[in-house]
């Protein structure tokens, strides 16, 4: 069972190129992540310019190698120019896969129009193997995944499974239960979900969460695979407890780089525009929430990064 992070490194709107050697030894030796999302929604991939994209997954891939088990490389764009260049680029670097989004200003309008954008990226990295990333919340493009698997590896041979963030359980079911023959890969994406779609099938995990509660999550996992189904609920509810609360302050990418720079002590640094930096009280309200849910004792937390 794979967990998978996926952490940004901008500082002073800049990207930070020296925390990530830092940063992967963190995720390995505190939380137990060896499996890096590079430039998804945390990473902030669509606000960052191609050539920081490149940047970015360059020094992962040298800082991760002989660290990590796998490192997918998000290169999702706009421009399918731009986006065929970063796959071509991931496959130069040595990356152990790609994922892509759908398009989301002129959008794809059905299944065969987001499936022929799909396979012209993929056909740029033609050696590697090829994952879609379903974020209709953020993309706006609620094509339904398990329409889209529906023979897709006709149409894209190197397609080799799904990052799905969104929380239709029907849709993620019924993509696991229609692709029963193929070794695709069913990541999901709604970390206070993950159990529900473990049930369903799902062979992975990838989100923001498991930068701070990859280690959380693990035991959850162990539990699920030792048929210990209330201990993983437990640590599900854990999980939900802290989510649900941070939810309702007002939480996103900005509110994750300060948690994880909050429990990591690695400065993360600001978002960049158009996100704007988490308030103070978010950070205390968080912190102060993470100590009573035990998930970090108070000498852990290192907020002397934050303001950096
Ligand atoms: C929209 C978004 O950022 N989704 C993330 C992954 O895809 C998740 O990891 C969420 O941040 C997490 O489930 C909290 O809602
Ligand atoms: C973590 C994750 O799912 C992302 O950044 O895209």
């Amino acid at each position: 069972m794979n967990v998978m992070a996926g952490p940004l490194l901008s500082s002073s709107r800049e990207i930070n190129l020296s925390v990530i050697g830092r940063y992967v030894d963190y995720l390995v030796e505190e939380q137990g992540v060896k499996n890096i999302f590079v430039n998804g929604t945390t990473g902030e991939g669509l606000s960052l310019s191609i050539s920081e994209r490149r940047q970015v997954a360059e020094e992962w891939m040298t800082k991760g190698r002989n660290k990590l088990d796998q490192i997918v490389i998000h290169v999702g764009a706009l421009s399918l120019k731009e986006s065929q260049e970063l796959a071509r680029h991931a496959a130069e670097i040595g990356a152990d896969g790609i994922a892509v989004i759908a398009p989301f200003f002129l959008k794809p309008w059905n299944k065969d129009v987001l499936i022929n954008f799909l396979k012209e990226v993929a056909a740029a990295a033609p050696a590697l193997p090829f994952y879609y990333y379903h974020i209709p919340a953020l993309t706006g493009v609620k094509i339904r995944a398990e329409e889209l698997l529906d023979g897709i590896q006709e149409k894209i041979p190197t397609f080799q499974g799904l990052k799905f963030s969104d929380t239709d359980l029907l849709d993620f079911g019924q993509c696991v239960d229609q692709n029963r023959e193929q070794q695709f890969a069913f990541l999901f994406g709604v970390d206070e979900q993950l159990l529900s779609a473990l049930v369903m099938g799902a062979t992975g995990a990838v989100g923001s969460t498991y930068n701070y509660l990859g280690k959380k999550t693990n035991q959850m996992l162990e539990a699920f695979e030792q048929k210990d189904f209330s201990s993983a609920l437990n640590h599900q509810f854990c999980i939900q407890r802290f989510i649900n609360f941070v939810l309702k302050l007002g939480f996103g990418v900005s509110q994750t780089k300060a948690i994880m720079t909050l429990v990591s002590g690695i400065p993360m640094g600001p978002p960049r525009p158009p996100l704007q930096r988490a308030s103070r009280e978010f950070i205390d309200e968080a912190k102060a929430r993470l100590e009573s849910l035990d998930f970090l004792s108070s000498t852990d937390l290192k907020d002397g990064n934050l303001e950096s």
